[in-house]
This record gives C-alpha cells, structure tokens and sequence, in this order.
C-alpha cells in the first residue's frame, strides 16, 4: 500500500502527534521504523530514520516536563521542537539513498516532504505565539523591576533587612506573621495600612492592591521637623485612605488632682452690686473652704471697705509679683461683664489659671454662671470635674520702621477678643498691606482691619460682618472694618499662619492699633504689626459644656435669628 493511501493517514497523524504509548514505543525505533517502512528499504537507511524518530520523541519529552512548570515556556519548546523535527527529515531525505526505479521509495520520500511541509507550517504558527508571548514576559518583568524601584525610593529610611521584606512583599511571597512591619517607626506609611486585609476579601486580591496604589506619608511640624508628632491623632490611615480620627477638641473636662487653695478675684470698678456680692462670697469661701483669696491692689484698698473683709484677702505690690500669679492661683473668680474677663486675661502674660466669669454686666458672652447661684456654681467647679471651652489668645507684635531693623520689636500683647488697626483720629483711608506668612493676602482700603480669635467672632467683628464662630474651632479671623471696595468679604484663616499687617511708606496717614478695645498704639508707615496664635489660650469653665454655653450666648444675648413663626397656610393661626 502506498505511503500516500489515507489508509496511511493515522499514522501520519501519529507520527506529528503521538499518543503516549507511541511516545513510549519510540524507544524501540526499529520496530516503529518497520510500521513506516513495511517495503524493502535499504539496512543502511535504518540509523538515520532512527535519529529522526528519536529526536521528535526527545523533543516531546522535553515539551511534556515543561509544560507542568509554565505554560509560556512550554509553548517556547514546542516551537523548537517542530523546526528541529523538519530539520532532520531533510537531513534523513538527503542521506537516505533514493533510486528512481523504486517507485515506494519515491512514494516515501514524497510522504516525507508533506511532513516536513506540515511541520514548518507549525513552526511559523507557533514562532508568532512564541514572539507574543515573549514581548508579555518583557512586559511584566518590566513593570515588576519598576514597581520594585519605585516602593525602595519610597522607603528612604528602611534598612537592609526592611528592603527584603519589600521584595518579597513584590514577589507576593510576603509571611502570613509580618503583616503589620512597616519601613519606619516614627511616621505613617500608607504602604504598612495596604497590606491589611479588606474584610471580605482573600488575602491575594489585598495583594494586588498593593501593587495598584501609590503609597505616601505624612508628617507634620514645621519645615519636616518633628514637633508636630503628637498631632497623629488628628489623621488617621484607614487601607491607604486618610480619614480623621480621634477629634482633639472634644469636650475638655478639668479634674482636680489635689484640692485648689487659692482664688483670685477680678472685679468690675464703680458697680455697688459687685462690689456687695465680692465681699459675701470672699467671706464664705473663707469660712465654708479656707479658700486664701486674691484680689488686685485696688480691690483692698477701695471695694472691700470694711476693716474684716480686708483681712480676709491678700494682695500684691508690684508688677514683678503679677507676672507670678499664675504660680499661685489656682482659680480666678470674675465678677463683671465680658470687659472684666477680658480684664482678668490680659494679667496673664504667659499661663492662665481656669476662669469662672459670673455675670454681672448687660450681655456676658464669656460670662455664664449666674452670680445669685454663687455658692453651687463654686462647690461644683472647687469640687471638680467641670467642663471648660479652651479660648485662644492672639500674641501681638508691633515692629517699629520693620524695614529698617526687624529686631527693634516690642513686648507681645496677648490680646483674647482681636486686635483692630484703624486710622483712629486721621480722616484718610487706612491703607494696610497683608500677609500670610510669606504669602500676599490684600491691601485694605478703609476704616480698617480687625484680626479676631473665635472667641472675638461675636465681639467687634461681627459688627463689621464677620462670621460668629464657635470658641473651640481653631482658626483666625479677618475681618475689614468698611472696606471701600465691593467685594471684600471676610476670611477665616487656620490658626497655624502667622498675620503681617504693614502701612507701606506711601499710606496718607498713620493707623492705630487697639487690642481689646484697649492700649491705642499708632503705626507709623514703615511700621507693622505680627500675629499669631498664643501658645497660652484662656481656660473659661462652662455652666454646661462649650456647645451649649455658646448657643445660649447667641440665643440670649445676641437674640440670633429671633423672628415670629410663621402661621400655617390655611390662616386658622
Ligand atoms: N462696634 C463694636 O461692636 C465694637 C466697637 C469697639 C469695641 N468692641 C468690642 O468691645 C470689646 C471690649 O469690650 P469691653 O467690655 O472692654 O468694652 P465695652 O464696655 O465697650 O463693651 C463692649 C461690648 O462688647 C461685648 N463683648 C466683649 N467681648 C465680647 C465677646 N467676646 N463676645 C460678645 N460680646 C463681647 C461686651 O459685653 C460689651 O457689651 C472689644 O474687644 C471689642 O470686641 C465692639
Ligand atoms: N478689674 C478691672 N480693672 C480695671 N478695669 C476693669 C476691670 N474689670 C473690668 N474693667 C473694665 O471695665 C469696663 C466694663 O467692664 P465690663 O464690660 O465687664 O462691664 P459692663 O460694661 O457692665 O458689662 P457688659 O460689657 O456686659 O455691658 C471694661 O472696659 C473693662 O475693661
């Protein structure tokens, strides 16, 4: 039968794509030779034809053992395997002896041309995979190399032992127990929060986020110093998001560790109620607490008239013992409106004792407790816990000629409401140049500036039409007083930024300074004056917590948003 007959077809088929058990037959290539070649084909013949089957049968072997460890590889075998398969069938056609008169032969030879043919056109079809899948190796090993680079430049601070924990983060072979290492102790790396896991998720898909998302950091103090480390709280990392935390300015309430000896009293001048309730309570705290009170060197000599009452208090005599007080004083007791606590404020040049400001003025925004309850109010707050509203001060440089000579500067002013620079007696605009820390912000054209804690929101500048904002958010207002422009709407800047307000050489006329309605400083121009928040704020106790106490203030004392309700639609009310 010739080779050509399709009664020849399966073994042709068998011979390209053997079955195992023809593989395994190929280790006895005579016999397997014999099935070919059933016509009398010459002794001689019989090596080559064996080197040819063995050679494919060697090349499957190989394909067979790739093909368990990686597909792409696998793939690179096959292909070789068929261009060497091709190779020797030419090399056996050109050493097996062909006579023209043996017509089976020419017959086989021809049969061994078609298999040669269909083996090249395998090798071109798979040479193609083959270079397809070699550019997606490059591919992937290029963005593995990258991806590796990019994680060791953001890992500035890790060390040799650290690095190696990353590969093996990159390589996806990172321990199950090292989930929570991280490069650095001492800040947040978004990368140490990626590895955790996402509820719900395998752990290999938390992988493959890792390589998706860029990590980063953050830290705060000034200029990449490391002061600012407490305020972690302030941000947290949840999976690589930043989210805020743990708020700081929650409630804060103030407990007595050892019981308070000393209170200082700070009363309003010329009012015959004050003046009357100082005395009964300066006696009861003697006689109910043995409370040692203090009280200003005017107070002994004019408010506390009789002989018994002057016993009872102490006082002092000069200014060196007044930048003491806070050593002293546990507790300062206001009697008067919010001028008397803002009186009280400014005795402290540095740390202030907690304040509890009884009302006895016409509109008491800082002066919650109300005077007739005295004895209550002061048995719970010497008792303790109380809540308190920590209200930031203002520290205020004035800079005299600041271009000249930055150094010539005067004593800071700590002011609690806001510090007002206006043109005072002159008739011209104020003209002021501002700035943010070294950032331009405006010049103001008009009766002037007022630069306001939180705490002043409610004060003067709501007058000129800044904002009321809550005591304890932390920010600095700015607020133009009759700006000559349409458009100056007032700010609200955080309260890190430090202020530079300057009357520049051309200003018309000198501008004034106050601070809390107080100590008028003019500016000449050349002048400037600086502000930034105080590092001592004032520690107001509340009737009931800051929240509360400060919409009680804008309900009562300010009548906020009062007006008539409404009647319902249908007029019956
Ligand atoms: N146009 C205005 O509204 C205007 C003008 C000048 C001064 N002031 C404010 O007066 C303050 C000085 O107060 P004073 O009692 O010594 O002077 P003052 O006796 O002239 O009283 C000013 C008024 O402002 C009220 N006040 C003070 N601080 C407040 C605050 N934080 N919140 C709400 N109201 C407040 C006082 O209760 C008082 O009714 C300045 O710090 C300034 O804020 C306001
Ligand atoms: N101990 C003090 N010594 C000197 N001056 C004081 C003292 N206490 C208060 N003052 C001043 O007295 C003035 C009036 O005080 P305060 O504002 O407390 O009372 P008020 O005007 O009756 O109250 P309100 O402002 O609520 O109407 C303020 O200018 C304040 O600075």
């Amino acid at each position: 039968m010739p080779l050509g007959d399709p009664a020849h077809g399966p073994e042709l088929q068998e011979q390209l794509s053997p079955s195992p058990e023809a593989v395994a037959q190929s280790a006895q290539p005579e016999s397997r030779l014999r099935s070919l070649n059933p016509g009398p084909i010459p002794i001689t013949a019989a090596p080559t034809s064996r080197s040819l089957l063995d050679k494919v049968s060697d090349q499957r072997d190989v394909i067979a053992s790739h093909q368990s460890e990686n597909g792409t590889i696998s793939t690179v075998s096959s292909t070789v395997s068929s261009v060497e398969s091709e190779r020797a069938t030419y090399e056996f056609l050109a050493q097996t002896p062909i006579k023209s008169t043996d017509a089976h032969l020419v017959e086989f030879s021809e049969a061994m041309r078609t298999v040669a043919k269909a083996l090249r056109q395998v090798a071109e079809g798979k040479a193609a995979a083959q270079a397809e899948a070699a550019e997606w190796k490059r591919k992937y090993e290029l963005e593995t190399a990258q991806k590796q680079q990019s994680k060791m430049k953001d890992c500035g601070s890790c060390t040799d032992d650290n690095l190696e924990k990353l590969a093996r983060q990159i390589t996806l072979e990172t321990p199950a127990s090292d989930q929570t290492a991280c490069c650095g102790n001492h800040e947040i790396c978004s990368h140490e929060v990626l590895r955790d896991e996402v509820p719900g998720s395998s752990r290999r898909s938390s992988h493959k986020m890792v390589g998706r998302k860029a990590s980063f950091k953050l830290s705060w103090g000034c200029n990449g110093n490391k002061n600012g480390q407490h305020k972690h709280d302030f941000v947290s990392f949840e999976k690589g998001d930043i989210t805020t935390a743990e708020r700081s300015n929650k409630q804060i309430l103030l407990k007595w560790e050892s019981q308070p000896q000393t209170v200082l009293f700070i009363t309003k001048p010329n009012s015959n109620s004050v003046r009357v309730l100082c005395a009964e309570m300066v006696r009861w705290l003697k006689e109910n607490k043995n409370i040692n009170v203090l009280v200003e060197p005017w107070v002994s000599k004019e408010l506390l008239t009789q002989d018994t009452d002057r016993n009872l208090v102490q006082t002092w005599d000069n200014d060196e013992e007044t930048k003491m007080l806070h050593t002293k004083v546990d507790l300062v007791v206001t009697l008067g409106g919010d001028g008397t606590v803002l009186w009280a404020a400014s005795l402290f040049k540095g740390p202030v004792p907690p304040v509890v400001a009884f009302a006895m003025g016409s509109l008491g925004f800082m002066t919650p407790f109300p005077s007739e309850q005295y004895r209550d109010c002061l048995d719970n707050v010497l008792k303790g816990p109380f809540s308190i509203t920590l209200r930031n001060r203002l520290q205020c440089h004035v800079i005299r000629d600041a271009a000249k000579d930055e150094l010539e500067t005067e004593e800071p002013i700590l002011v609690l409401n806001e510090v007002t620079i206006d043109r005072g007696i002159s008739s011209y605009l104020t003209y002021l140049e501002c700035y943010c820390d070294s950032s331009f912000v405006t010049c103001v054209q008009g009766d002037g500036l007022i630069i306001s804690t939180t705490s002043g929101s409610t004060a003067y500048s709501l007058a000129a039409g800044g904002s009321m904002v809550h005591p304890q958010v932390p920010g600095i207002l700015f607020t133009p007083i009759c700006p000559h422009s349409l458009s100056f709407r007032p700010l609200i800047l955080p309260e890190y930024v430090t202020l530079r307000i300057q009357v520049p050489y051309n200003s018309r006329g000198h501008a004034w300074a106050s601070f809390d309605g107080k100590d008028r400083k003019q500016l000449a121009p050349g002048d400037a004056l600086i502000c930034s928040i105080s590092p001592w704020p004032v520690p107001t106790a509340c009737l009931v917590d800051s929240t509360t106490d400060f919409l009680r203030s804008i309900h009562e004392g300010l009548h906020w948003n009062l007006r008539k309700t409404q009647g319902p639609l249908d007029g019956s009310a």
